[in-house]
């Protein structure tokens, strides 16, 4: 059953409860996002990393053996690999590709539809060129047209050449769904980072508590995989989430990441504190 959504609380007001359920737990499960939540956005998606507090954190807590830390991205796998370095596992395309150790699970009907995607990326190249910054990022799985720079005026028709243009080739197969100044092209399948992070959850032991930090809708559906068993982090304002926890920006993650690798560690490790 899905949880309500609902305003989310200062990370600060849930600390004490997410070490109550560290001091039980014997392993800690940390799945980020990406954009928006390890990188702070920017107007061209190739220019987006980490902040360097989020990587010197990451390449601490990446070497706990009693945290596993995983990535979990709207980007596709081998992109958002090459921008950020030291965890375990990563989840691509929206949890479409699951690299775990050395295997990379594909799902399997997003697989078929990737030439449908391509013949779309292919239309939309040539249907958008005309509008000022438009941007089309073939992620081969599924695809994004950005328009964060395109001027206000042509956003409606970045919006009507998209959907004319999914709609025809496309058909039934695929689907669009929006993002932060995106509009997202996927398989219309019932699949998305909440099921990814489901998979990696139940790869642990019971005993692990799951974390979840992201900043965007489709982050929705994994906040509500790991509640109320772990804790959902959403990093914007205060509006409605499945996330009961929230922090700011991505320098607020970074801090929570720093929590997380030494107060969070130690209380996996030993129980309460005397
Ligand atoms: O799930 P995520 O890792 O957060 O990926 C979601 C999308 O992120 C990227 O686009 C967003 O970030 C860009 C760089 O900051 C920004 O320019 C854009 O406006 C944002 O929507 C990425 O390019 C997409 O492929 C991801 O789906």
């Amino acid at each position: 059953m899905q949880q309500q959504r609902t305003k989310p609380n200062p990370i600060d007001e849930l600390r004490p409860r997410i070490r109550t359920r560290l001091e039980e737990a014997t392993e800690l499960l940390l799945c980020l996002d990406f954009d928006g939540t390890l990188a702070p956005i920017v107007d061209d998606p190739d220019e987006a990393a980490p902040t360097r507090a989020v990587s010197n954190v990451l390449e601490k807590i990446t070497d706990e053996p009693d945290v596993t830390t995983a990535i979990v991205s709207g980007r596709g796998l081998a992109d958002v690999r090459e921008r950020v370095d030291g965890p375990r596992i990563y989840a691509g395309n929206h949890g479409l590709e699951l690299e775990r150790g050395d295997s990379v699970a594909v799902h399997p009907i997003a697989r078929k539809r990737a030439a449908r995607v391509d013949a779309v990326c292919e239309a939309l190249e040539i249907a958008l060129d005309p509008v000022p910054n438009a941007r089309v990022e073939n992620k081969r799985l599924t695809a994004t047209v950005h328009y964060r720079s395109v001027p206000e005026p042509a956003r409606p028709q970045v919006e009507r050449l998209t959907r004319e243009t999914v709609s025809r080739f496309g058909g039934e197969g695929l689907e669009l769904s929006t993002g932060k100044a995106i509009l997202e092209i996927g398989p219309s399948i019932d699949w998305g980072k909440g099921n990814a992070v489901g998979m990696l959850v139940a790869d642990r032991s019971d005993g692990t508590v799951p974390i979840y930090i992201g900043d965007d809708v489709t982050d929705e559906s994994a906040f509500r995989t790991v509640e109320p068993r772990g804790v959902g982090v959403r990093v914007g304002d205060d509006a409605p989430t499945a996330a009961s926890g929230r922090v700011r920006s991505p320098e607020q993650v970074a801090s929570l990441l720093e929590w997380f690798a030494t107060t969070g560690v130690e209380r996996v490790r030993n129980g309460p504190v005397p």
